[in-house]
């Protein structure tokens, strides 16, 4: 089985497109960073939300199909992760955000590595730069957290390995229930949710207090690569998805519920049944915000085509390794799944 981070080995990117911002040295917003100011769903519209989903309820399954095709993304709530597990791995997150900008570009992500620190991959998309620093980990994350704690390592990749697991399970209930609701065979089920128990990223966000928060771009328009992809917000908002026919929608942070968005090998799977989200992040509060997005995908080798089809349906899209897939987006990152619609 090939790696999700040996997908990205072959996509180098430039140190600029890498390397963050020194954002504790700046008072004014540089020019670099100022971007045009964003529309936003009026008023009324601004009162719609994503649905919100009760694991114990009996309908779940139900629920979260319906969520995925209306809208591409839902809360859920009652899901048993320890509130205490969220506190923890924001208090690590904020301790490593915090260091100085040189004790933590000593963990900086390699040109063509996929862990570490840094700018969002989708940074060389844009000509102005978002106000956002990342911290990638897959699975342990003792190599960058020994540069940066050479005596005080062990608790952060504790609570990280510990969040990736329970996120994990997480992860296998929601897919469980995702798949069966796309009337997919138990024996499909089994095949793509058991290839993706190793091909899992954790993606801790900060995203730094703003001196000019109105003209800055958090995170910009995107969609997610993954399956699926399970978010916890700080308090602070921010977090905008797109509604076809509304516009921008916030999903404000609520305690406790994790946000969970459908990611494009998912819209692959469902044959576009379930559309990946498009989602950003705008800076409108005078606060630092985080968040931890956890991203269940697939193998690089693993080839992805739609299964939710019944005879009379075709195939919107053609058979494609995730390590293709990955290379397309890095190309083309709004016409990856054009370019591979049949
Ligand atoms: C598994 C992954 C998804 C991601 C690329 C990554 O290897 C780890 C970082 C992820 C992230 C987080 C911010 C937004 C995003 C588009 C990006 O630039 O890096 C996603 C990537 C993705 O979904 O393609
Ligand atoms: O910070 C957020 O709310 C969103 C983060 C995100 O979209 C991502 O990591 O892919
Ligand atoms: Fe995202």
């Amino acid at each position: 089985m090939s790696t999700l981070s040996e997908a990205y080995r072959d996509l180098p990117h430039h140190p600029h497109h890498i390397i963050p911002l020194d954002f504790d040295s700046v008072r004014t917003l540089p020019d670099s960073h100022v971007w045009q100011p964003t529309s936003h769903a009026s008023e009324s519209e601004d009162r719609l939300s994503i649905p919100t989903v009760d694991l114990k309820d009996p309908d779940a399954g139900k629920l979260i199909g319906h969520a995925c095709e209306a809208w591409g993304a839902f809360q859920v709530t009652n899901h048993d992760i320890p509130l205490d597990l969220f506190h923890e791995v924001e208090s690590e997150a904020r301790r490593l955000f915090s260091l100085p900008t040189g004790q933590k570009l000593k963990a900086l992500r390699s040109p063509g590595g996929a862990t570490g620190y840094g700018l969002a991959r989708i940074s060389p998309f844009f000509n102005k730069y978002m106000w956002h620093e990342g911290f990638t980990i897959m699975g342990s994350s003792i190599d960058h957290a020994r540069d940066l704690w050479p005596n005080d390592y062990r608790r952060f990749c504790d609570v990280m390995e510990d969040y990736q697991k329970k996120m994990k399970e997480l992860a296998v209930t929601l897919m469980h229930l995702v798949l069966k609701s796309l009337d997919i065979s138990e024996e499909e089920i089994s095949r793509v949710v058991s290839a993706g128990g190793d091909s899992t990223a954790l993606q801790l966000n900060s995203y730094p207090l703003c001196p000019d928060p109105n003209r800055a771009m958090g995170l910009a328009p995107h969609t997610d690569t993954s399956l699926l992809t399970i978010l916890h917000q700080s308090t602070v908002n921010g977090l905008q998805i797109f509604k076809e026919g509304v516009g921008w929608v916030l999903v404000s942070p609520t305690n406790g519920s994790l946000v969970v968005n459908v990611g494009d090998l998912l819209h692959i799977l469902s044959n576009a049944q379930f559309r990946s989200v498009l989602h950003r992040v705008v800076m409108k509060e005078n606060q630092q915000r985080l968040s931890l997005a956890y991203f269940y995908c697939l193998p690089s080798d693993f080839h992805i085509s739609p299964l939710a089809l019944n005879s009379t349906q075709m195939p919107l899209y053609r058979s494609v390794s995730v390590r293709d897939y990955i290379g397309i987006k890095a190309k083309n990152l709004e016409k990856a799944l054009s370019l591979i619609r049949i």
